[in-house]
């Protein structure tokens, strides 16, 4: 007997568009099921003003297919030349519903990213007083610390004391990994939240490092031990409010990730639903997918959920295909390691 659900239409909370012909290729992934999504700013050059933004989204929507019912939520790239007057006019017009802290040399494109927290001090306390929420990449860069620790480390060095300087500042912890992470989140108020991805829902550490190397799953914050991948699960299926999906779909190329030195970034865009009703059938939590991916982050950005609907339907396994090709060469979708069957229309 086939299982059918029927959710609000899903939004994105964090997604990497990229530009060009890249962006050509991967945004209609996206647009197929998600009507809105957080579109971050790492290009190269990085989207620093409003200027940059206003640009950005414009060559987003000139490259959505005909037809296409999808709103780019576009965000700041914060820097420590970032002007405080500029992010506020953005926010003001309507342009920007995010802005971005990468702490430098921490991810992709992130070489303009903040070095000095005290830097970026009156913007964020103009963020604050206005309510636009900040973004945060949560690792630490210091080489002395281990890979596997950099977001725990994060929370208690940086994003703790930030928020504790800034009262009222709305904080989005991005792609979160750990289970420090969830406790962090679980144990504040509602003016923090998250962005769970779906493929730290699936893989641990090992999937990406036993029986050989698999680049396709290398991404940051780097996948970690197998409890953290269960806490994230408890989370994002729990029904809490301040958890929402942010698939930081991620897209390189398959030369630049199968290098010597590969790029971080699993694409995810096109069977991101079909993997999500898995896991939360998995879960015996099917009734909480809508609160995950539709309901729960329009609610942290102030945003009506959506009033059109997508259908799920339960049945013969579902194929997608392993890449999509683009202007720049064959991207690889993210592999689950199991079959699919649901079917998103
Ligand atoms: N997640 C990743 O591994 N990569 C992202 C950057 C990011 O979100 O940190 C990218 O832009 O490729
Ligand atoms: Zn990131
Ligand atoms: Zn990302």
């Amino acid at each position: 007997m086939s299982q059918t659900l029927i959710l609000r239409r899903p939004d994105d909370w964090h997604l990497h568009l990229r530009d060009g012909a890249m962006l050509r290729a991967v945004l209609p992934e996206t647009a197929r099921h998600f009507a809105r999504a957080i579109v971050m700013p790492n290009l190269v050059p990085p989207v620093v003003t409003s200027g940059d933004a206003r640009a950005y989204r414009d060559r987003i929507l000139a490259a959505l297919p005909e037809g296409a019912d999808f709103t780019p939520l576009m965000t700041l790239y914060l820097t420590e030349n970032t002007d405080p007057e500029d992010v506020a006019a953005a926010h003001a017009a309507g342009l920007i519903t995010a802005v971005k802290l990468y702490p430098a040399g921490a991810t992709t494109n992130s070489a303009s990213g903040v070095r000095d927290f005290d830097a970026v001090r009156p913007v964020l306390d103009r963020m604050a007083e206005i309510g636009l929420p900040l973004c945060v990449h949560g690792e630490v860069t210091d080489p002395a610390t281990d890979i596997f620790d950099r977001e725990a480390v994060f929370i208690d060095r940086v994003l703790d004391p930030i928020r504790r300087a800034t009262p009222g500042l709305r904080v989005v912890m991005e792609h979160i990994t750990t289970s420090q992470g969830v406790d962090y989140v679980g144990s504040q108020d509602r003016d923090l939240a998250a962005t769970i991805t779906t493929h730290h829902l699936v893989i641990n550490r090992n999937h990406m490092l036993a029986g050989g190397i698999r680049p396709h799953y290398y991404c940051l914050p780097v996948a970690k031990r197998e409890e953290h991948r269960l806490a994230l699960r408890a989370a994002a299926t729990g029904g809490d409010r301040r958890f929402f999906l942010g698939t930081d779909s991620a897209p390189h190329t398959d030369p630049l990730k199968e290098n010597a030195c590969g790029c971080a970034g699993c694409f995810t865009a096109p069977n991101t639903l079909s993997i999500l009703a898995h896991v939360f059938e998995d879960e015996g939590a099917l009734d909480r997918l809508e609160g995950f991916a539709s309901l729960h982050g329009s609610a942290f950005y102030g945003l009506p959920p959506n009033e059109t609907r997508i259908t799920l339907t339960r049945g013969a396994p579902v194929h997608y295909p392993a890449r999509i090709e683009t202007g720049e060469g064959p991207v690889t979708v993210f592999d689950p390691g199991f079959p699919l069957h649901w079917h998103v229309t």
